[in-house]
């Protein structure tokens, strides 16, 4: 079997760590968890999705190290990140008698990532976490770089803390049993990696996507590296978002307004909501002179090759109004003495922080925008 892996370093002083990916590494889960570990126990946490495929396997590898491994399973989906299954995600791991020496393990995509790592921050007042994504989007992007929490009625990931994983090991063989939906949505983040700094990675992305996504192991590969390596620079440059960080939101503002009114059921996935408010960036950008409409044709093009949503008219929550969109963009987390910090683009690769934007341009945007996807 092979066990081909690299390993990239998140710098950050004293909460630095390795990202360790490759095709069977969760076999080496024991060797790699144990030196970092403060006492023997773990806890995973683990979806009711991904609990029967990978549980008992990361299980088994963690004992046959001497570690001793228990668990809690949620159910699987966005609507897991709420304040209800945070408090009883808590209180079972409480009840388990846990220490400050007890480490949580997630296994899962971004919705294990971020409700576990936010449990780790408060346990305790604060215990060690390792991150075992398992989606695309976990992989390249949620599992890296400290961001957890949950959603709250007033909008998404509103409840959290910057937390850094011990560890991030990532598998590339668990996309093998990802839904082609899942696998997709994903692809959004890796795409905006591109988007944002590197138009080199867009073009390659041109040429191999389609093959990644039906299942070229090699490219994967080299996507996931590619996309942490970016993240991880973003992250070490700037941990809490004070600046840089913030262009990791690229197609986020307009995405999780849209999220937010799709509610979080599974009609609209997050990285499906990245995809076309990735769209909707350049759009708005080529509306306003900053960017060559171009650009979003290009993107569009690529995205839709793949059979990615684009635009809102496939979508089947539409009871969306410009104010109502602009509304929950106000709870957006960049928001600064009333004004979203939106991530603009000047082209393929370039993207940049504005606090410029007018909200009579945004509305015509969005207005122009909601009449187009009803037509
Ligand atoms: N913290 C961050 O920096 C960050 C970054 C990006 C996204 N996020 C968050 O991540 C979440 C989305 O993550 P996601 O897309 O991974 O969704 P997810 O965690 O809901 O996983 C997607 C689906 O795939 C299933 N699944 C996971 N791994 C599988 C596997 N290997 N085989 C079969 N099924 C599998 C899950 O059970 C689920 O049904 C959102 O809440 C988003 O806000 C956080
Ligand atoms: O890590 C970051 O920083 C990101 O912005 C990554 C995003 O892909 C991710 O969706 C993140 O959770 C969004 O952050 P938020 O602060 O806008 O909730
Ligand atoms: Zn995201």
């Amino acid at each position: 079997m092979t066990t081909q892996q690299n390993t990239l370093h998140v710098d950050l002083d004293e909460r630095s760590y390795d990202i360790v990916c490759g095709p069977n590494v969760l076999e080496k889960a024991g060797e790699l968890f144990a030196p970092l570990l403060k006492s023997k126990r773990v806890v995973i946490v683990s979806d009711s999705n991904v609990a029967p495929l990978y549980l008992d396997k990361l299980c088994g590898f963690l004992e046959d190290a001497g570690l001793s491994c228990e668990s809690v399973v949620l159910p699987a989906g966005e609507a897991t990140k709420s304040i209800s299954n945070f408090e009883k995600l808590l209180e079972d791991i409480l009840a388990m008698g846990i220490e400050r020496g007890t480490s949580l393990v997630a296994l899962g995509g971004g919705v294990i990532g971020d409700i576990t790592g936010f449990a780790a921050s408060a346990l305790l007042r604060g215990i060690d976490f390792i991150q075992v994504p398992t989606t695309l989007l976990s992989q390249v992007d949620s599992s890296v770089g400290g961001k957890t929490g949950i959603n709250a009625k007033a909008g998404k990931n509103l409840i959290g803390a910057f937390h850094q994983p011990r560890l991030v090991l990532i598998d590339t063989q668990s996309l093998n049993s990802l839904p082609k939906r899942e696998l997709l949505a994903g692809y959004a983040e890796v795409v905006k990696y591109g988007l944002l700094g590197d138009a080199e990675f867009f073009a390659w992305l041109e040429e191999n996507g389609q093959a990644l996504i039906d299942g070229d192991q090699e490219l994967r590969r080299e996507a996931i590296l590619k996309s942490c390596a970016a993240k991880a620079n973003v992250v070490a440059q700037d941990e809490k978002e004070g600046g840089v960080r913030a262009l990791l939101n690229l197609g986020h503002t307009f995405g999780h307004a849209l999220e937010k009114e799709c509610g979080y059921g599974g009609d609209l996935l997050h990285g499906e909501a990245v995809s076309i408010g990735m769209v909707m960036a350049f759009e708005f950008c080529a509306q306003q002179g900053l960017c060559a409409p171009e650009d979003g044709e290009r993107l569009k093009k690529h995205l839709v090759s793949l059979g990615m949503p684009v635009d809102l008219s496939s979508l089947p929550c539409q009871d969306w109004t410009a104010e109502l969109l602009m509304k929950h963009m106000m709870k957006d987390k960049k928001v600064k003495d009333g004004k979203v910090t939106f991530v603009l683009v000047r082209a393929i690769g370039e993207a940049y922080l504005s606090r410029e934007v007018e909200d009579a341009d945004l509305k015509t945007y969005l207005d122009d925008l909601l009449k187009r996807s009803k037509a």
